[in-house]
């Protein structure tokens, strides 16, 4: 290993507190038992939730850094009245946590430091610092394994080997398979359930394994989507509930229903998100908004991300948001697809030939999408570039204004989203049936 970058490292000490608390959180005692394999893959996990938060170091990096700490720990038990370390500047902040994570890791620590001399760290050796060997070591239980597994799975060229679930294969499911299988995910990988083989067909057709079983799906998958209607979501999770393990993360889609109400139907500590997508993930340019639950941490969320990034803007917010985005892009595309067919017609009663009227009116929505979105620029300026004085364009603004086409826009909006809000009061009595 080439340590030269390594060395070089300028820690502050908000990033070393971090770096420690990770490691803290991660639990070092269960899980740096001397292999190597999984030993690298709590540096690894490390590395993620350094990078989420911003701090760029590489995996190695961080195990040269842990190899001080460690070095520093070591020192000031065999040498309680010796100046502090220097290698370490501010060591007396990381103190405290070292030693909880150190004499946390083995009961054997504090009475028997000399046995784990060996492993000491200096500035010029170049040894793996998360080899660790423990008189005893402690196996870590599967299901932290597991954790850990799925944790390093959030890189995109990772996301091959995550195993998707759909239960429900409406057109909310069609558009996310779609989506997600434009990226790195295997139709192998996928798996949809629905009762009736009415909607199972497309997915076949992408070459997704399917079932009448949403048991099956569950137990062959690392993430589920729940996209089943909102007044089945109960059922569902009540009939899945037994199955779900820390392997899984939950994602509903189901407009309305809560966090709150997912995670009281399932087991305790199961990481649930609630995502509110819309159908153009369908073309990867989809609008997808969501909120992470009580036991869902950060880099869950990433997973999620990554998994959904082929599937269009992915974005994350509080859970009180998810309702307006409902109002504002799930059902917002609908709001998009009225005003494109109105266009339209309005050339046909104009004397233009229907098809080419819907196309052009499409090609019209879809300019006017992307020059909004890529150009940054607020609607009102563009609306005004496209304004001559005089001209046509204000002529018909101003017929659009006195149909109080803003108004109503503005409305259906709110409408949509004291639906959805209703709709998640529903479900939630409808849960607690
Ligand atoms: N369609 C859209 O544009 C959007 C829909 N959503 C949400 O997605 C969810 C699904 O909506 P759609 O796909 O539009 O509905 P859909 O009616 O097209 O699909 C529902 C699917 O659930 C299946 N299903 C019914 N009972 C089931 C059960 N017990 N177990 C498993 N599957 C079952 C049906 O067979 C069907 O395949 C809803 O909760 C909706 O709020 C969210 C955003 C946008
Ligand atoms: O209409 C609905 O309830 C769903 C949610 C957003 C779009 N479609």
């Amino acid at each position: 290993m080439d340590d030269s970058g390594i060395k070089k490292q300028n820690w502050d000490v908000k990033e070393t507190e971090l770096f420690l608390e990770i490691l803290k959180e991660l639990d070092m005692k269960k899980c740096l038992d001397g292999r190597k394999v999984r030993n690298n893959k709590l540096f690894k996990v490390a590395h993620r939730r350094m990078t989420a938060a911003g701090y760029h170091r590489s995996v190695d990096q961080l195990k040269f850094r842990w190899k001080l700490l460690k070095s520093a720990y070591y020192k000031c038990k065999r040498e309680p009245d010796s100046p502090a370390p220097t290698k370490i500047q501010g060591w007396w902040r990381y103190e405290k946590t070292m030693i909880a994570i150190m004499e946390s890791r083995h009961p054997l620590v504090g009475a028997g430091v000399n046995s784990d001399r060996n492993d000491e760290a200096t500035e010029d050796s170049d040894g793996d610092a998360s080899m660790l060997h423990w008189p005893q070591p402690q196996p870590c239980p599967d299901n932290t394994t597991q954790n850990l597994d799925l944790i390093i799975k959030m890189d995109p060229e990772m996301d091959s080997q995550l195993k998707i679930g759909f239960i429900g294969a409406g057109n909310m499911a069609f558009g996310i398979a779609k989506g997600i299988l434009s990226g790195n995910v295997l139709p192998v990988n996928v798996k949809v359930s629905a009762p009736s083989s009415r909607n199972l067909g497309r997915f076949q057709e992408l070459g997704i394994a399917v079932t009448h079983s949403n048991i099956e799906v569950v137990c062959g998958s690392d993430v589920v989507f729940v996209a089943v209607k909102p007044h089945l979501v109960p059922l569902v999770l009540n009939e899945i509930s037994q199955h779900i393990t820390d392997r899984h993360i939950i994602v509903s889609v189901a407009a309305g229903v809560t966090l709150a109400t997912v995670e009281e139907l399932l087991p305790e500590n199961t990481v649930a998100i609630r995502l509110m997508p819309n159908l153009p993930c369908m073309v990867q340019e989809g609008a997808l908004l969501f909120a992470r639950g009580t036991h869902a941490k950060q880099e869950d969320g990433a997973l999620l991300r990554s998994l959904l990034h082929r599937c269009g803007l992915v974005e994350e917010g509080p859970e009180a948001w998810i309702d307006i985005h409902t109002g504002l892009s799930g059902s917002g595309v609908a709001f998009v697809y009225l005003f494109a067919e109105a266009l339209a017609e309005g050339a046909v009663k104009m004397g233009m030939p229907s098809a080419l009227a819907h196309s052009i009116a499409s090609q019209t929505v879809l300019g006017a999408g992307r020059l909004l979105r890529d150009s940054g620029k607020h609607p009102a300026q563009l609306r005004s570039e496209v304004c001559t004085p005089g001209g046509t364009t204000i002529y018909g603004l101003h017929t659009l204004e006195q149909g109080g086409v803003r108004a109503a826009t503005m409305s259906a909006v709110e409408s949509a989203t004291e639906r959805a809000r209703e709709l998640g009061r529903k479900s939630a009595a409808g849960g607690r049936k």
